[in-house]
């Protein structure tokens, strides 16, 4: 009997500000190289066989701009663009309502150096687990510290990793974590979390890579530049 392929959609979100970066443009219109940061990134997922749908988060104003990259580009996976909310959590969850597939990943618009192949082990381990995120595990000593300054805690490091995106999962159980944590009015800082308090079962971390950076603050765009001069090299 031949083998039914699971179905997936990836919901990436780029309804966000970009306070950090400090930029009258927000940072996924910036260009890298000579494209925008979120076409990279959606670009990535346009050429995976194995993603059959792209909904797209972004705010208000850029919906139609969006649309645009979408043809500019070649996007023909882009199924919606839809106008995201307050927190990058209601932007999801409104991306979520705007997918069809069975399994779903949730990427940030703003991660444009993720590769297939990180993204396809965060998917096989979803498929085996239900819910898995690609992290590493974190090079420095992390500390805690409180308002005054003071260390208060030094986790061990073995059990501390950076969490990045994709975060995959089965669609129906996102959706109901996510809504029951809307109900709950909880806000967290990924969807891994999201499940992890309302979704009733354990989420996975598959390996990501060091390279998978989120353009948050103003040395980040050189650097995902000098990634991808890397990478073409490399290509040859
Ligand atoms: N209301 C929001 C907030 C964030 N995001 C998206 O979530 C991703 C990760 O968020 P972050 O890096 O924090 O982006 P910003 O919120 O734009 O940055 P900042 O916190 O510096 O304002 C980004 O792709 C961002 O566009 C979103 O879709 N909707
Ligand atoms: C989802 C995320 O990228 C995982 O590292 C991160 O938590 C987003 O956080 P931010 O505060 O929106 O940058």
């Amino acid at each position: 009997m031949p083998v039914t392929k699971a179905q997936w959609g990836v919901v990436i979100v780029a309804a966000g500000r970009g306070t950090r970066m400090g930029t009258k443009e927000s940072k996924q219109y910036l260009l890298l190289q000579d494209k925008p940061v979120l076409v990279h990134t959606m670009e990535l997922f346009q050429g995976m066989d194995d993603i059959a749908e792209i909904v797209l988060v972004v705010g208000g104003d850029d919906v139609s701009r969006c649309e645009t990259f979408a043809s500019e580009y070649g996007l023909s996976k882009v199924k919606a663009v839809v106008h995201g909310g307050s927190e990058r959590q209601h932007s999801v969850l409104r991306g979520l309502r705007a997918t069809g597939t069975e399994w779903v990943m949730v990427h940030d618009g703003v991660r444009p150096l993720v590769t297939a192949e990180a993204v396809r082990r965060c998917m096989r381990e979803a498929e085996r687990s239900e819910a898995c995120v690609l992290a590493v595990p974190v090079k420095d000593t992390i500390k805690q510290v409180n308002e005054a300054g003071v260390i208060t805690a030094t986790p061990d490091r073995r059990s501390l990793w950076a969490i990045q995106t994709p975060q995959a999962f089965r669609h129906v159980r996102l959706v109901e974590a996510h809504e029951r944590a809307q109900a709950d009015g909880f806000i967290g800082t990924d969807d891994a979390v999201v499940v992890e308090r309302y979704g009733g079962i354990a989420v996975t971390v598959a390996e990501g890579e060091y390279t998978n950076i989120k353009i948050t603050t103003p040395e980040d765009l050189p650097y995902a530049t000098f990634l991808l001069a890397q990478r073409s090299q490399a290509e040859g």
